[in-house]
């Protein structure tokens, strides 16, 4: 498990390229038949990537987190971004299309992960997982894709129509800190989440995908009135501490997988600000 220690945003403007990717960009997480995990400190979040292609993959405990099993002490929100896949929780199989959600309580000790047809059209599956500390056990629930609660953001005029779903949220599916969702931009459409906003009581992690191979996400991070770039491919991570603008441009549409933990679930509670006041 990679370990990335929190940050505080005044390091941010002294940071080159090489540094801000090092620190916040999580690329390969998915490498056919192996899990990647990463742990950032802000809000103890794991990330991880989970591609079962010749065999069906059993998470692991690890010793970053000191528990036999990885969910001894922890929550997980996992959205399969690949071709149709099986997470069989102790014994209960549950199937996930992509784009599907699946949120795996406290407590799940046997959690299997396999592809439903690794050479079929749509590939193997790429699960993508969002955990962080829970403190009591909620029931692992999946949310079939464009379920949850819909809303629908932006216009065509401002280049920012799409589609949000909520899967785990305070009014859907019930996790101790996890809020999880995926947002579609429509065709045309390259703005997500402009206006900006940062939230100082959660950290967010977006993943990226369904975009072209060729194409790139151009992700703006740093305080509102500092901000950097990167540039971000398909299937790649983005660690958002809490007082960082997640937003992005991009050359294709796309979807992304967002999700946060910290010290509270709600979701509208951001600090917006004017896109003149950015820097
Ligand atoms: O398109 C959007 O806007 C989003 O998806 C925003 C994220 O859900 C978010 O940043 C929630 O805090
Ligand atoms: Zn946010």
């Amino acid at each position: 498990m990679e370990q990335r220690y929190a940050t505080a945003p005044d390091q941010v403007p002294g940071m080159d390229t090489e540094e801000l990717r090092r620190r916040y960009l999580v690329p390969g997480l998915f490498v056919d038949d192996e899990i990647r995990t990463v742990y950032t400190h802000h809000d103890r979040v794991v990330l991880g990537g989970v591609s079962p292609v010749s065999a069906p993959l059993t998470l692991p405990g690890y010793p970053e987190i000191r528990s036999e099993q990885f969910f001894d002490h922890r929550e997980a929100g996992v959205v399969n971004v690949g071709g149709p896949g099986t997470i069989t929780v102790d014994g209960t199989a549950h199937r996930l299309a992509h784009g599907a959600c699946l949120y795996v309580g406290r407590g799940a000790a046997d959690v299997v992960l396999s592809s439903d047809d690794a050479a079929g059209d749509e590939g193997p599956a790429r699960f993508y997982l969002f955990s962080a500390p829970a403190h009591t056990a909620y029931p692992t629930t999946l949310v079939e894709p464009g379920q949850g609660t819909v809303r629908e953001l932006g216009d065509q005029l401002t280049s920012n129509r799409r589609t949000l779903n909520q899967y785990i949220h305070s009014s859907g599916v019930q996790s101790c800190q996890v809020v999880m969702g995926v947002t579609t931009l429509h065709p045309g459409s390259m703005w997500n989440t402009m206006p900006a906003h940062t939230h100082d009581r959660r950290t967010e992690c977006y993943l990226y995908f369904d975009l072209p191979d060729e194409a790139r996400v151009v992700h703006l991070l740093g305080e509102p009135t500092e901000t950097r770039h990167m540039v971000v491919a398909n299937r790649e991570a983005i660690i958002s501490p809490s007082w960082s603008v997640h937003s992005g441009v991009g050359t294709s549409a796309y979807s992304f997988v967002w999700a946060m933990a910290g010290e509270n679930q709600a979701f509208d509670d951001m600090d917006g600000f004017d896109v003149a006041t950015m820097r």
